[in-house]
């Protein structure tokens, strides 16, 4: 692998005595993680099924290495939203988080969305989740994601910081800012890394990141806490953002991350938390734990709640479900959503999911969406087909083909080892795919 000589020179001055021992990691192996999804198994549970050779990651509660050559997506228990492909490291921010069920919380640059899901399943449901990227290509798989790993309290926004900002100030418990950064712990992950790097101007980032983090903390309650972090070496962009924000905002203290598991104190900051690939079994991570201790407590205006959906949705549960859902029904252009408690009113942003949508509404029928199957429980649903994850069946539903089954007559919920992954309806022994076109296999 090849480094560009400015910045072997920059870690050369951040690491003197150490240099020497994270450069040979460049010759080594780079990390591979998963983490189970608990929004839908235990880790017990995905343990007992799980295909792959697994082991502890240890700052993680629910994460695993696995080993290079096993390819963990291509297992259809992958499209059943089990487990989400995380580079190890990148786990530490939300463990330190501290979220609890029941919280309101911010991802404020959320893209493609690991460390939302990961908020999710620590929330189990209760509270609500806003989850934002500024870059609407990169919201796509945010979307994504949030439906394949059945988050339904959830807020999913297109917008920037400062927009945000005016609607949600003083309201969230968490804030996470896993900010853009230079990007110099992903070399090993992802080579082409090294010549963005290398082509763009890495020293637009500090400014960026400053703005980010000033807006998210107007967006924290008094008492709230707030994890600032990068996959970035720079100290320009860790430490150095986190003491000039101290000095700003003296309604700010830094809270300590404890030095387990080989993460070290941060260079210049003890308080702070670095993950060095020479250190521990990571590509590398920064982070920092701020809580706000004064400023003004705000009342939000609440949106009217328990809207009733419409009738067409009634009867759709009543033919296909042995569940009833109860909620704040929302039916935005056609699209039916069963919205978040406690939401507030929202002006002018660019909200693309007010929490799990449910379906279309068709003239006289309700189309249920990808993201519904993907919430349920087999035992939820009438009508089920069952794929071992072996089989070539679940292999060709997840290609979009007609697969020829046994079952019964009408739309059923397909699952895999008993894994909601989409919808089908059968009629004799065909079933005419309904697994949703863009997530195909290809
Ligand atoms: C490090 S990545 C986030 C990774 C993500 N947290 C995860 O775990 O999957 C940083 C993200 O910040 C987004 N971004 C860049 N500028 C932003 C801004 N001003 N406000 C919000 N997000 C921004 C980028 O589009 C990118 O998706």
């Amino acid at each position: 692998m090849k480094l560009p000589s400015s910045f072997l020179d920059n870690m050369k001055n951040l690491l003197s005595d150490e240099y020497e021992s994270f450069l040979r990691t460049y010759d080594e192996e780079r990390a591979y993680g998963l983490r189970a999804n608990t929004l839908k198994i235990s880790v017990e549970e995905f343990l007992k099924i799980s295909p792959f050779n697994l082991s502890t990651i240890n700052w993680s509660s629910d994460g695993f290495y696995y080993k290079e050559n096993i390819r963990p997506a291509k297992s259809p228990l992958y499209n059943a939203g089990l487990y989400y492909i995380q580079e190890p490291s990148a786990m530490a921010p939300v463990e330190f988080l501290d979220v609890k069920r029941g919280h309101k919380v911010l991802d404020l640059c959320a893209a493609p969305g690991g460390k939302s899901i990961q908020i999710a399943s620590k929330l189990q449901g209760e509270g609500i989740l806003v989850t934002n990227d500024i870059n609407s290509n990169r919201v796509k798989a945010l979307v994504k994601n949030i439906e394949m790993y059945g988050v339904k309290n959830v807020l999913v926004v297109n917008d920037s910081p400062q927009r945000l900002s005016k609607n949600f100030e003083g309201y969230f418990d968490r804030i996470l800012v896993d900010a853009p950064c230079s990007g110099e712990g992903m070399f090993r992950k992802d080579e082409g890394l090294i010549k963005s790097w290398e082509k763009d101007d890495i020293s637009i980032y500090p400014n960026m990141q400053k703005e980010i983090l000033e807006s998210a903390s107007k967006m924290l309650k008094v008492g709230g806490k707030l994890v600032y972090s990068t996959c970035t070496f720079n100290i320009n962009e860790n430490e150095n953002i986190i003491e000039n924000f101290l000095k700003e905002n003296n309604n700010f203290k830094l809270l300590n991350i404890d030095k387990n598991y080989g993460i070290s104190e941060g260079l210049g900051i003890k308080e702070v938390g670095r993950l060095w690939p020479h250190k521990l079994k990571g590509e590398g991570h920064f982070l920092a734990l701020l809580q706000k201790t004064d400023g003004e407590v705000i009342n939000h205006d609440l949106e009217k709640a328990n809207n009733k959906p419409p009738q067409v949705y009634r009867d759709f549960e009543k033919e296909n479900m042995n569940i009833s859902l109860e909620g704040n029904f929302i039916t935005i252009n056609d699209n039916l959503y069963l919205a978040p408690k406690d939401l507030i009113k929202i002006k002018s942003l660019k909200v693309v999911r007010t929490g799990l949508l449910l379906g279309k509404i068709k003239k006289n029928r309700f189309e249920p969406s990808q993201a519904f199957a993907m919430v349920l429980k087999k035992e939820d649903f009438k009508r089920v087909i069952n794929l071992t994850k072996d089989s070539t069946e679940v292999i060709k539903y997840l290609k979009g083909e007609t697969i020829f089954v046994e079952g019964q007559k009408g739309l059923n919920l397909i699952t895999v080892e008993n894994f909601p992954i989409g919808f089908g309806k059968l009629n004799g022994s065909t079933l005419k795919n309904g697994y949703e076109k863009s997530w195909r296999w290809i």
